[in-house]
């Protein structure tokens, strides 16, 4: 990598260079060329995006809705968190074609005439929504790509698999639409089936492994608890106690056998003690997991879906996440949870499920519904990070970071539970600015878990996507791993558990933007085995390229349309293009243009790379797609979205989960 150190230059689109920028991290301007900058009108406020990627899920909504509001200097509250006045409210359609009925079997409907919902395909056809009038989709692209379109009658590119004059539909493959295919076809893996969904519901899922380290976990900590107390005080229960030391008293029988029931009892504990010691070792059994130098995308909540993620592994990334799924909800055999683990197939291997905890047994049960209901899955990762208020108060999410017993508890249990699914964890550096945690937590992860890996975000919980990441720190902490780690291998467990094969990985993670950044880390040390993008591969999802070419590559507007194409495509593959397919496809874009407008064009800047926290003022782009690319007014990502998914409806209202004051309503 070294050698090509010279290969890495900044080289704008016309091969004129631009002025290297300073890399340290500090808060301030991006400078544009002059002739790109679009002096304000009069009156005319800056539409500034105030940054603060504070991030939720609606499966969280009300109580993180709230956020925790901040008093500026103003005294006014700058609210952080989810934006509360989202409306995620379907549009729904007048007449209902019968689910059954999608691909025009009307045998297929058991209900008959008691049917609630349309079984006449033209009078549904009469009022469905009219075709999706789209610039850059001509035809419908499910079809165009699959050989037939799961949405049938339903989708709005309809006209292009329809033959009009027998009212039937095309179709280029033999599918049956209703089979379990659908998903291979479209390239899909992870579906839990229906069967395994219904015995989480009626809380029927045989737990079993769950159950047994559960008990484990209980008996060791009733271990725990009676080793602290001393002899006496648990043997001399009141009643028991000797009436005089002097005097020598004869043992009650019922002392003898309190005795002898205790001394079983502990050894009994002893036996459960050593038996938990041993899950640990079950780690070895696990699949292997390669994170050496591979180029990894964060897991991301909301902007992190599939398609993305999809998109993110044609433009170079090796390993991606799921997005964050609640351990409580996955164990109740929720719809919208289960959707998180779904991946597609060129996600396999590298692709991580990620999970939110509290306590041992939703880690267990969680991890252990995941490995016998899903099949495509190279690691499960326990989130040891999430700042946000409701998850903290609960308990998970960085909570844990504050409770490392409980962690080592969660990860222990998750390993005995995850068949051969190796355990990671992600992490902060503590929870408290200025108050480190994460140097000991490491050490303690080696001598007391299995875990395959860890992830360390160089920021606080306190910090939430604010100041730098401490890369310093980082650094620090991948070095106290590896000690720690020789230190465990010399010790009698270390001797038969771990060699210098099973070592953990660390991963570090945090402002990494560009690629500069990226071997800036990962060359800084040898302890760190990869680092992980998260805002970087959002603002710019060619990062990679740019990793693997080791030069800033300046993306045309063109080139960049390309980039939303290929994801609008995989949207429609996933969501569909039926009406709620439409709207899902709409309402994602919009969310991942609330991060990819941010990209500054590097051939309009007079300094390059522009960092994360430094504002541009008001630009225009070398043309126009460019310019509306660039835009900060949500009015015009809805445009651009436009051009894939058709014209909106004029009630049609976009506010973006994370928080940035570049959103308007559409009329304003
Ligand atoms: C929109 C958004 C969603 C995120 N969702 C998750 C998540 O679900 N799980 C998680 O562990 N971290 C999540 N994070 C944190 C990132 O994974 C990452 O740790 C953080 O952004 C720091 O990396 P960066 O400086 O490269 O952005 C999220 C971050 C953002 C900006």
């Amino acid at each position: 990598m070294e050698q090509n150190a010279e290969k890495r230059s900044i080289v704008g689109d016309d091969n004129s260079t631009v002025k290297r920028q300073d890399t340290s991290p500090s808060k301030g301007i991006a400078h544009i060329k002059p002739e790109y900058i679009v002096p304000l009108k009069q009156n005319e406020n800056q539409k500034v995006a105030i940054y603060d990627e504070e991030m939720s899920s609606d499966r969280m909504t009300n109580e993180f809705a709230g956020g925790t509001n901040k008093k500026n200097k103003n005294g006014r509250g700058k609210k952080r968190g989810q934006n509360k006045n989202r409306d995620n409210r379907q549009v729904k359609e007048q007449n209902v074609l019968c689910p059954r009925l999608i691909h025009g079997d009307i045998s297929k409907c058991s209900f008959g005439d008691n049917c609630r919902f349309v079984h006449d395909i033209n009078l549904y056809l009469s009022t469905k929504k009219p075709e999706v009038e789209s610039n850059i989709f001509p035809s419908c692209p499910v079809f165009n790509s699959l050989g037939f379109c799961p949405m049938g009658f339903k989708c709005r590119f309809l006209s292009s698999h329809l033959n009009k004059e027998d009212n039937i539909l095309i179709s280029k493959k033999e599918i049956d639409p209703d089979a379990q295919t659908i998903w291979s076809v479209k390239g899909e893996v992870n579906h839990i089936s229906p069967e395994r969904k219904l015995d989480l519901i009626k809380r029927r899922f045989p737990f079993t492994k769950s159950n047994e380290i559960l008990e484990i976990i209980d008996s060791f900590q009733q271990e725990c608890r009676d080793s602290m107390k001393p002899e006496e005080e648990v043997e001399s229960t009141p009643q028991l106690k000797k009436q005089d030391p002097d005097v020598e008293q004869p043992v009650a029988p019922q002392v003898e056998q309190r005795n002898k029931e205790l001394s079983e009892h502990r050894m009994k504990q002893r036996e459960v003690y050593l038996k938990y010691k041993d899950t640990r070792y079950f780690a070895q059994e696990k699949k292997p997991l390669d994170l050496y130098h591979k180029k990894i995308v964060s897991p991301l909540t909301t902007v992190g879906n599939l398609p993305y993620r999809r998109l993110m592994r044609k433009l170079g990334a090796d390993v991606t996440y799921s997005e964050m799924a609640l351990a409580v909800p996955l164990i109740q055999g929720t719809n919208s949870e289960w959707a998180l683990p779904k991946a597609h197939t060129s996600e396999f291997p590298g692709f991580g499920v990620q999970v939110a905890c509290s306590k041992a047994w939703q880690a267990a049960k969680a991890a252990e519904a995941l490995a016998n209901s899903v099949s495509e899955i190279s690691e499960i990762n326990l989130n040891s990070g999430c700042p946000i208020d409701l998850l903290y108060r609960q308990g998970s999410g960085s909570a844990l970071l504050d409770n490392p017993a409980r962690m080592i508890r969660c990860l222990n249990a998750m390993n005995y539970v995850s068949k051969d699914i190796p355990i990671t964890v992600k992490i902060r550096t503590g929870t408290k600015e200025g108050h480190p945690i994460a140097e000991g937590l490491v050490k303690r992860l080696v001598n007391e878990t299995d875990v395959a890996a860890i992830t360390l975000h160089g920021r606080s919980r306190q910090q939430r996507y604010t100041k730098s990441a401490d890369w310093d720190y980082v650094s620090q902490v991948a070095d106290t791993l590896r000690s720690a780690e020789a230190d465990f291998i010399e010790t009698e467990q270390g001797k038969e558990g771990r060699d210098s094969k099973n070592r953990i990985q660390f991963v570090g993670n945090g402002d990494v933007n560009n690629f500069e950044d990226w071997y800036r880390y990962l060359n800084g040390n040898e302890n760190i085995d990869s680092v992980m993008v998260a805002r970087g591969a959002l603002i710019k999802p060619w990062i990679f390229e740019e990793v693997e070419s080791q030069q800033y590559l300046d993306k045309t507007s063109t080139e960049r349309l390309d980039i939303l194409r290929d994801y609008a495509q995989f949207s429609m593959e996933h969501w569909g293009t039926d009406e709620y397919g439409i709207s899902q496809c709409r309402r994602f874009f919009c969310e991942f243009m609330s991060f990819f407008h941010r990209y500054v064009p590097m051939g309009i800047c007079e300094r390059y790379p522009v960092k994360l926290n430094e504002r541009p003022p008001n630009w225009c782009g070398r043309d126009e797609l460019e310019t509306l690319m660039g835009s900060t007014d949500v009015n015009d990502w809805i445009k651009l979205s436009d051009l894939f998914f058709g014209k909106t409806d004029e009630n049609f209202v976009f506010v973006p989960k994370h928080k940035s004051s570049s959103y308007a309503n559409r009329d304003s």
